[in-house]
């Protein structure tokens, strides 16, 4: 899969170990900055993310700021994106699993960098069930309309 990463000064250090991760995975990543730790405002990057993976630019993404909270925020504004911020790997599964999650999310002044791996690796490795959970992320997509 290509992946979009985004996010602002206070997730720079904890997406250098993701990027590395999803290469390792085999994944090609795109990265949207920021790559300092020069204070960005987090609306700003997870509107870029969520536009790309709206877009079909990419085809997810993952999103990380102080606590994962304002830039999943920022990109659940855009259309078409379901951006879920986990602080552990069950809620990751299941976000994918029932929510269709198309961004992760998650803080780097919130979890260390093993809990970061595993939450973007349960969120990868699980699948979109359908069903009954399809009905009901249709039911939030037509809110957007
Ligand atoms: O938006 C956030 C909280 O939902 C993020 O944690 C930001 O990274 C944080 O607000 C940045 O704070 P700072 O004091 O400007 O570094």
């Amino acid at each position: 899969m290509k992946i979009g990463m985004a996010n602002d000064h206070a997730g720079t250090e904890l997406k250098k170990e993701i990027i590395a991760l999803l290469e390792e995975r085999g994944h090609e990543v795109v990265n949207f900055g920021t790559d300092t730790k020069e204070s960005v405002p987090y609306p700003k990057y997870g509107e870029i993310l969520g536009r790309a993976v709206a877009a079909g630019e990419v085809d997810a993404g993952v999103a990380i700021c102080g606590t994962g909270v304002g830039i999943s925020l920022a990109a659940n504004k855009v259309k078409g994106i379901r951006a879920a911020v986990c602080s552990e790997p069950v809620t990751a599964r299941l976000v994918k699993e029932h929510n269709n999650a198309n961004i992760i999310c998650f803080g780097e002044r919130i979890v260390g960098v093993e809990m970061a791996k595993a939450i973007v690796s349960a969120w990868l490795d699980a699948e979109f069930q359908g069903g009954r959970h399809g009905e009901r992320v249709d039911m939030i997509m037509k809110i957007e309309e």
